[in-house]
């Protein structure tokens, strides 16, 4: 079953709450993009959003941690509700302890990976987590245009999946729209992540149908 998640990095932050209703009615969970200023060049958002969002939107949310060495920020992110977080492969040293953390907190476990880290860095991890976050751009920003060359990273993805025979999903972020999402629902991925292609989108209800329905129109160029 797929899944859109938009991400509210690219909503506007003066009506957080109100841009988050705008969406809850279509989509599956929303995406909230946490950004160190370190592990990516940008500040974006904490666990104080996150909580205040919860109080006002009954939908779940998708902690996307790109901050270096997570595991002492993860009990603020479980408390104040995350229900899927993830990690960078990149950025934390001791994996599996973050990863028991975040299931002990009673959230989905996610490993993510930048474009230029190869599939195979998930070898030790992929049994034991929920989710892999496969980036098909580099993090930082919202609005940057889909890397295809990160095609053949999902397909890779999804057959050590497949062949290991593990219950993990395949969730992609980055420049998603309706050219790129059904290469990446043919390649293997369940979750798309979408800010721009739905926040900038005056009519949100139709951005999110149109993303849903891309999987029935084949594929675009990829552009
Ligand atoms: O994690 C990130 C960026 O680092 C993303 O979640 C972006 O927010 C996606 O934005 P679009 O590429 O869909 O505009
Ligand atoms: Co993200």
């Amino acid at each position: 079953m797929m899944k859109i998640l938009p991400s509210i990095l690219s909503a506007d932050f003066a009506h957080l709450a109100e841009e988050v209703l705008d969406v809850a009615h279509d989509a599956d969970l929303i995406h909230v993009d946490v950004m160190d200023g370190h592990f990516v060049p940008n500040l974006s958002m904490g666990a104080g959003v996150i909580k205040a969002l919860k109080r006002e939107v009954a939908i779940a949310q998708d902690v996307h941690l790109m901050v270096e060495e997570p595991i002492p920020l993860l009990p603020q992110f479980l408390d104040a509700g995350a229900d899927m977080v993830s990690i960078h492969v990149e950025a934390c040293r001791h994996l599996h302890r973050a990863v028991q953390i975040i299931r002990d907190g009673g959230a989905k476990a996610g490993v993510v990976l930048n474009p230029s880290t190869p599939a195979s860095a998930l070898e030790a991890i992929i049994k034991d987590v929920d989710y892999v976050l496969v980036m098909t751009v580099d993090p930082g920003f919202g609005g940057q245009r889909f890397l295809p060359s990160m095609l053949d990273k999902i397909k890779a993805v999804r057959s050590m999946i497949n062949t290991l025979k593990c219950p993990v999903a395949i969730e992609v972020d980055g420049g998603i729209n309706e050219h790129t999402l059904p290469l990446c629902y043919a390649a293997g991925a369940s979750l798309f992540v979408a800010g721009s292609g739905i926040f900038s989108s005056a009519d949100r209800h139709t951005a999110i149908e149109r993303l849903k329905r891309s999987i029935f129109k084949g594929t675009g160029n990829g552009s």
